[in-house]
């Protein structure tokens, strides 16, 4: 499936057009995070996501603006936008509508594997972009983190294995680093995969607990094994109610 998806974005990058640049506030991720980690003992990055491969289509009809703002109402630190749009039924139009509802930085979810894809999200606004270790050479990594950081971005540089945090780690120590606790090949998500890699990371970095959190447990097993801060996506898109149930997750840091 990630070949398949690359495969499709060096396709749909043949037309690429870059986006005319606006003027936006930036914020910063680590800083939000990093100030959410001290106050409410874990940062979260909620996240705007109408489908994905594993799922299919949960959240169609859904209302980003009035989700954004729910988001950041219930104490969401950053929002994160899907902007694929073959396999995510994203936009680079959500994340300009997002940045303009909110106050928060915004990061970009796609699948970057291009410079121009770089000077593009810094043009749509965004305040950090998301580097897959599984599709991108460390060295690629540390490129890109370098051209993202000239457009004024942070890189949140996600990895699922050990071999890809060593080989990673060989090349560039990222301030950001996100354990993704879904195997992107057979979707199936395990929160010892935070367990297991947090050891494994430098200790400047702020690692970032990414996919299957659902509970106020989830949130207590991720904050005990070291993360500062965690991506959520379905358990938020699908709630009735986020202004309400994002308190409540944040709590399982306290019991943790
Ligand atoms: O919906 P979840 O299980 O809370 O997961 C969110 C997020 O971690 C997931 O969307 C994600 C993590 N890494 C990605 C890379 C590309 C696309 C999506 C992702």
């Amino acid at each position: 499936m990630l070949e398949e998806i690359v495969n499709r974005k060096k396709t749909d990058l043949k037309f690429f057009q870059m986006p005319r640049q606006e003027y936006v506030p930036h914020y910063s991720l680590q800083k939000s995070l990093a100030f959410a980690g001290i106050h409410d003992g874990i940062g979260l990055i909620a996240e705007i996501k109408r489908a994905s491969p594993s799922k299919g289509e949960f959240a169609s009809d859904l209302d980003i603006i009035s989700r954004a703002k729910a988001y950041e109402a219930g104490g969401a630190d950053a929002i994160s936008v899907l902007t694929d749009q073959p396999y995510f039924q994203g936009a680079l139009t959500d994340l300009i509508t997002v940045k303009k509802a909110v106050g928060l930085p915004v990061l970009r979810k796609d699948f970057i594997i291009d410079e121009r894809q770089i000077e593009e999200s810094a043009r749509i606004g965004a305040d950090a972009i998301l580097l897959i270790a599984s599709i991108l050479e460390p060295n690629q990594i540390l490129e890109f983190s370098k051209l993202a950081k000239n457009y004024g971005l942070e890189s949140l540089v996600e990895v699922h294995t050990k071999n890809e945090l060593d080989r990673l780690l060989d090349v560039y120590e990222p301030p950001l680093i996100g354990i993704n606790n879904r195997n992107l090949k057979t979707f199936k998500t395990d929160l010892n995969q935070t367990i297991e890699l947090f050891s494994h990371v430098p200790e400047q970095s702020l690692v970032i607990s990414e996919s299957g959190i659902h509970t106020a447990e989830d949130v207590s097993t991720i904050t005990r094994a070291g993360a500062k801060a965690m991506l959520m996506g379905e358990r938020l898109v699908t709630d009735g109610d986020p202004e309400t149930v994002i308190p409540e997750l944040k709590k399982g840091a306290q019991l943790a």
